[in-house]
């Protein structure tokens, strides 16, 4: 494959957690396999990192973005200590690990057991004030209804109201996992989002006796906790205790060496048949940049968003399993006050609410409460998500509305009127993707396509194979391997 004798011309295009880690793992396979590698990260937005996007101000670390992961995926966390920023990790704060739901515009604490919304113990389940005796005795019959023995995917939804009921699912499920997704559960897909729910169907005839004997194997701590410091050890979710722009300024440092364009999309894509282009620069591929230069590529990673990454293929390859992913709207308006003037101790993390409640935002974290790192001691930070699929417009109100609907909230669940010390608003458009139902059936036939026609091409990211920052993580160092692969031929 390769044209160039000396060197291998690899371009990522995005600069997202998936295609810097991409480009910090084709270093490596570089050096493993003592060869030299050129590698260009393009990307149309100024700043690193996609969707991480992290504010130190005034004392606090506010993430506009993502705000941690969970602690039992291990990519993030070897990438941590690749970069040698293990010893940044946190974990949340012990004191503060209950989640509330809204129901009736009252905080009711989650029942203990709830693994992602299926109840693992009876009695607390039984006792919650979240749902009526109806909707316990309509979840309890998942014990005696019998598996469905359809094959092939389904959606979250049509599985969830099978197996538990409407109840469960509109008041415990649906937030639950609309804190994850911010999607609709009858348009995602069940196997790309929780394989493990139809596997307990399958395996235990029941998703609670599934649910309850997969309990504890993986959920928790990560592999070999003994490597993290002591305060993340035990923690369900991770960041970095100076916020996970650190992630960003260690790869920045790590890829000193590798070339950047930010500022510049890469507006097409070219195949060179061989022989068709020839001279010392002549490529496999050529990428074209919005400023009109032109990168010669051996390999090239798409880790932009499955509507870019369209636009890009489309001239090459069918690209309807691109286009099929819809990509929701969200925002979240974080707010600082004075301690004093807020008057609560918060004993949890957040509280999420339902759609029935109303409500303009979807979820609330307390976040000087969960993350003790990310405000001074005398401070409160609260982050307020509003948009989730099918409650969109929200996401564009003007400032001063939107802060007005999200502080209209704040004050009927907690009762908070103190005027917030500074607000910061953050829209991301199109930023949440819905795994279709047959998502992992059609990335796999257009990664299968990809392979046949473009070898030395790859496609990774959030749009594919879990949204997760561990999982785009997965898929970008999966990617430098396979692209190196291809190259090296
Ligand atoms: C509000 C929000 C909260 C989240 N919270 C969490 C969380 O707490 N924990 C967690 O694990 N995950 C969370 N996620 C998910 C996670 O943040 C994302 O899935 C992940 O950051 C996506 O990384 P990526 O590199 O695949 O994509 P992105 O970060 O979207 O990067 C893709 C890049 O491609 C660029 N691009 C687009 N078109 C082109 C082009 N033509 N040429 C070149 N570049 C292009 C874009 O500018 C972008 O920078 C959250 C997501 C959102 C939106
Ligand atoms: C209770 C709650 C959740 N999520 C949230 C709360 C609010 C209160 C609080 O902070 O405690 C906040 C949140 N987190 C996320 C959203 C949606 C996007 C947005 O609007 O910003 C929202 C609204 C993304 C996410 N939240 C999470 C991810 C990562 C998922 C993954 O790694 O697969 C994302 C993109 C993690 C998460 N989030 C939640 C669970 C149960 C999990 C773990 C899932 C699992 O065990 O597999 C629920």
């Amino acid at each position: 494959m390769r044209s160039n004798g000396k060197l291998d011309r690899f371009v990522v295009i995005g600069g997202g957690i998936s295609g810097l880690t991409s480009a910090f793992y084709l270093k490596k396979e570089a050096e493993l396999r003592g060869r030299e590698a050129h590698i260009t990260v393009v990307d149309p937005s100024e700043r690193i990192g996609g969707k991480i996007n992290t504010l130190r101000k005034e004392g606090f670390v506010i993430e506009k973005g993502p705000d941690s992961f969970l602690a039992r995926k291990t990519p993030i966390i070897d990438l941590a200590f690749d970069l040698g920023i293990g010893n940044e990790l946190t974990g949340t704060n012990p004191a503060a690990k209950k989640t509330y739901i809204v129901h009736r515009g009252k905080l009711h604490p989650m029942p203990p057991g709830l693994v992602l919304g299926v109840p693992t113990e009876i009695m607390p389940f039984a006792k919650t004030g979240l749902l009526s005796w109806g909707g316990k005795a309509r979840a309890m019959l998942d014990f005696v209804l019998p598996a469905s023995k359809a094959e092939g995917d389904e959606s979250l939804g049509s599985f969830l109201s099978r197996r538990v009921g409407p109840e469960v699912m509109e008041r415990i499920a649906e937030p639950l996992l609309a804190g994850i997704y911010a999607g609709d559960l009858n348009k995602l897909s069940l196997q790309a989002t929780f394989p493990q729910f139809r596997e307990a169907e399958r395996r235990h005839g029941s998703l609670i006796r599934g649910t309850r004997a997969n309990r504890g194997k993986g959920t928790a701590a990560p592999a070999a906790p003994g490597r993290l410091p002591k305060r993340a050890q035990g923690s369900m979710f991770l960041t970095f205790q100076n916020g996970l722009a650190t992630m960003l300024e260690a790869l920045t440092e790590a890829l000193a060496g590798c070339d950047s364009r930010f500022g510049c999309k890469a507006v097409a894509f070219r195949k060179n048949e061989p022989g068709e282009a020839d001279g010392p620069e002549a490529a496999p591929y050529d990428v074209l940049l919005s400023n009109g230069e032109i990168l010669p590529a051996d390999g090239v990673v798409i880790t932009a968003p499955a509507f870019d990454a369209a636009d890009l293929l489309e001239p090459h390859l069918p690209v309807d399993a691109l286009r099929s992913i819809d990509y929701v709207s969200v925002a979240n308006v974080v707010m600082a006050f004075d301690k004093a003037a807020i008057g609560i101790d918060f004993d949890g993390s957040g509280f999420l609410v339902p759609r029935s409640e109303g409500m303009t935002i979807t979820a609330c974290t307390w976040t000087s409460a969960k993350w003790l790192h990310s405000s001074p001691s005398d401070k409160v930070l609260l982050r307020c998500y509003v948009g989730r699929a099918g409650d969109e417009e929200v996401v564009d109100l003007p400032d001063g509305a939107l802060t007005d609907a999200v502080r209209r909230d704040i004050k009927s669940v907690l009762g908070i009127t103190a005027e917030p010390l500074f607000t910061e608003i953050t829209r991301l458009h199109r930023s949440m993707p819905q795994y279709p139902v047959g998502h992992l059936e059609a990335t796999a036939r257009l990664r299968a396509q990809l392979r046949a026609e473009m070898p030395g091409v790859w496609i990774a990211g959030a749009a594919f194979e879990g949204v997760g920052l561990p999982d785009c993580i997965r898929q970008g160092k999966d990617a430098a391997a396979i692209v190196y692969d291809a190259v090296e031929g």
